[in-house]
């Protein structure tokens, strides 16, 4: 059965497709209809798949609905019938226009003997006025000839037109010709004979000429009427003739045009689809399947391994240290290896897989119906998931350069146990950060154990962010005490009295409290109620001076206001900033040091003292730790316990109180509890102690220390 891309578009997209994964299908009608379903144009608009996916929904409504409209028979006629009356209406116009324009040639060529008879007039009228002038040079044979041509151009002349003009010129003409038969009959005689005819003629002539101008343009009137009474029986003729072929040409060409724009417009329209697929189920950079796509062929995939009891896998495949890559080579080098490593996935996974990028460095690859059995499954998984390791494992050829990079793989069984997209996805990539903490480039399966863990992590989360909106925590103080066994400051340590679980120790929560970010608001609780605190031990004796110690962790320390809100905390709460110790790990400077440096002496200013926690179990940098504005090194309590048992363990106290020596900064023991332990950091100069055998963590201070009673000058002795 074909699958992914076969979402009811064009027979096209059934086919199977090289780089895009979906090259096996097993789609059920349900996901085939919800593929359809998220096909379409208005609920891409919906979902957030992005503007030019909106954009192109868009162009595609509007494209398939004009398609629609020119598919419809009624409006494909209307089409028709409107372009080719246009058609007609205009190659009727254009030939009776042609038709029309001919005319006048006509009429121009019936005028022309006219104007060639008013020519001769005018000569012989040019000669009769020389003669009047008494001009003697002109000959009778002239004058003869002059008469003759215009008797000529006359002769025929009245039943040339008709009408009343033709019958005025006939009445002319006769007038006329009676002048000049006089007028050659004289011209027979002398030339004194010749002025005695000229006056008659000339009055003739004269008015002859006025009749015939008017008759002229009369004439032209009359021929051009009479033209167009032919031109209008010719039109008509033409006019069937080219309205028929107008409008077949018409017909077909408009025909021919619809069709072209109906092809142009669905060709668009394909186009236009094709694109909204591409970015609503593809990877746009590697032309892989994306998240969408990956999430629903799984939920298939789920279904129908469920029903037939088969059993798959999802291989995570994240690249290591692809950030680092990305931002020293650059961003165009990363995308030319996600490229690669896609072409590469398609080359070595079996043809059936489905090959996903999630996003970033994230693929996912697929396997269906790889073994009957749960164990035969994960060989077969494993087996693939080593050809990808091979695979990636194979030097790059990027911008003519040689760039090795390496994968780690998790992997996460399905069969029919009924699992989630959600659920599985989040166990394959669970697995993958088991085979980075593993070294990397390895591959490793998901291990129910550690999914248990991460639930409870969750559930825990969700506690938290409820323990603190109900005021579930409180502060214990666990008193330190100096050489001579006075107390001289407590530490702060955070409570959490769980509704069910009763109290969870730090160790639990604070870790989580620092991964979800929750340490920000439990750290500003925290400091808010130490200083509180710190103020009210101000009124009483057995507690005024004292300092107070409060952890900060390395997120709470790097948030952009916490500078600014210790600086708020002390003035709300009035508590003396010189008796305010902040607590941080050495782990701290491992990364933007100066920038951590500068905000400590931006507290030390304010008067705010720093003791480095658990020192010697971290960085440890010499270099650093002169830099350091402190005035404290606390000795790690796992130190401290062994110190009689483990020469190491001695050596490292021993070294860390020499060091705070020579730097000129207190050191306090943490974790005393024996008199031993106590009597060797003792004799080895350390200035404080903290631990169970001196006193334990307790809600009231004041009241733990007016209860203990101490020897002066003696070692402490424990407080319950
Ligand atoms: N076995 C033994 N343990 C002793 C003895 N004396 C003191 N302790 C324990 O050692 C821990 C000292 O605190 P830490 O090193 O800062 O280690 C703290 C600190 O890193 C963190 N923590 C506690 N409160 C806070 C807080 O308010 N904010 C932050 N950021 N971390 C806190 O949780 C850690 C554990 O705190 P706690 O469970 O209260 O554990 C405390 C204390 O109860 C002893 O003689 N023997």
């Amino acid at each position: 059965m074909p699958c992914g891309p076969d979402i009811g578009l064009n027979s096209a997209t059934l086919q199977p497709r090289a780089v895009t994964g979906f090259r096996h299908d097993r789609s059920a009608p349900a996901a085939f209809e919800d593929l359809r379903h998220c096909f379409d144009a208005r609920s891409l608009a919906r979902e957030p798949c992005g503007l030019f996916c909106r954009q192109a929904g868009d162009v595609t409504n509007v494209l398939s609905r004009l398609t629609r409209y020119f598919r419809s028979p009624a409006y494909l006629l209307m089409g028709l019938v409107l372009s080719m009356s246009i058609a007609g209406v205009w190659l009727l116009v254009t030939n009776v226009t042609q038709i029309r324009a001919s005319l006048p040639i006509e009429v121009l060529h019936r005028d022309r003997e006219l104007a060639d008879l008013l020519y001769e007039v005018s000569r012989l009228e040019a000669l009769l006025d020389r003669v009047r002038l008494g001009d003697t040079e002109i000959d009778n044979r002239d004058l003869r000839l002059a008469v003759g041509e215009v008797r000529i151009r006359l002769s025929d002349r009245p039943g040339a037109f008709g009408g009343d003009l033709g019958r005025e010129l006939e009445s002319l003409h006769g007038r006329i010709h009676t002048t000049l038969a006089a007028l050659d009959s004289t011209l027979r005689g002398s030339s004194p004979a010749i002025l005695r005819a000229i006056p008659a003629y000339f009055d003739d002539v004269v008015a002859q000429r006025r009749a015939l101008r008017a008759l002229s343009i009369s004439a032209s009137d009359a021929t051009m009427a009479q033209a167009a009474e032919q031109g209008d029986a010719l039109s008509r003729l033409y006019s069937r003739t080219t309205v028929v072929i107008g409008l077949l040409g018409a017909f077909g060409l408009s025909l021919l045009q619809l069709l072209n724009l109906q092809r142009r417009v669905i060709r668009r329209q394909e186009a236009a689809e094709k694109e909204v697929r591409q970015l609503s189920f593809f990877d746009p950079l590697t032309g892989l399947a994306n998240r969408r796509t990956l999430t629903e062929r799984l939920r298939h995939a789920l279904a129908v391994h469920a029903r037939q009891h088969l059993h798959g896998a999802l291989l995570f495949i994240d690249l290591d240290h692809f950030k680092t890559l990305n931002e020293t080579r650059g961003h165009a080098f990363g995308d030319q290896l996600l490229r690669e490593v896609a072409r590469r996935l398609v080359d070595c996974v079996p043809d059936a897989a489905t090959i996903a990028r999630l996003g970033g460095d994230e693929f996912v690859v697929m396997l269906e119906d790889i073994g009957p059995t749960p164990e035969a499954a994960a060989r077969q998984a494993e087996s693939v998931a080593r050809a990808i390791l091979d695979a990636l494992n194979q030097t790059y050829l990027l911008a003519d350069d040689e760039t090795h990079s390496t994968p780690s793989i998790g992997i996460a069984l399905f069969d029919a146990q009924g699992e989630q997209v959600d659920e599985l996805l989040k166990r394959a990539d669970l697995a993958m950060y088991q085979a980075k903490e593993a070294g990397r480039n390895t591959l490793r399966f998901f291990d129910p154990v550690i999914q248990q863990r991460v639930r409870e992590q969750s559930e825990l989360e969700a506690d938290l962010r409820r323990g603190l909106r109900d005021g579930q925590f409180s502060l214990r103080y666990q008193a330190q005490f100096d050489r001579e066994g006075r107390a001289v400051g407590a530490e702060a340590l955070v409570r959490w009295r769980h509704p069910f679980k009763g109290m969870v120790p730090p160790a639990d929560f604070i870790p989580l409290a620092e991964s979800s970010g929750l340490i920000l608001p439990l750290g500003r609780w925290v400091m808010r109620a130490a200083c509180r605190e710190l103020k009210a031990w101000q009124l009483h004796d057995a507690t005024r001076g004292l300092t107070m110690a409060v952890n900060v962790s390395a997120r709470q320390f790097r948030h952009s206001d916490f500078v600014a809100e210790v600086e708020a905390v002390l003035h709300e709460t009035g508590a003396p900033p010189s008796l305010l110790k902040l607590e941080i790990t050495e782990s701290l400077l491992l990364e933007d040091a100066d920038e951590v440096i500068a905000r400590m002496r931006c507290l030390r200013q304010l008067g705010v003292s720093f003791a480095i926690d658990d020192f010697g179990t971290g960085y440890s940098s010499l270099a650093y730790l002169k830099r350091l504005p402190l005035s404290q090194l606390k000795i790690d309590r796992s130190f401290v316990r062994d110190v009689l048992t483990d020469s190491n363990d001695a050596a490292i106290a021993r070294t860390v109180i020499g060091l705070g020596r020579s730097l000129g900064l207190q050191v306090v023991g943490e974790g005393v509890e024996t008199a031993e332990q106590h009597a060797f950091l003792l004799s080895h100069g350390c200035d404080a102690f903290q631990g169970f055998l001196l006193g334990k963590p307790v809600p009231d201070l004041r009241d733990a220390l007016l209860a203990r009673t101490l020897p002066a000058g003696t070692t402490a002795s424990v407080l319950s």
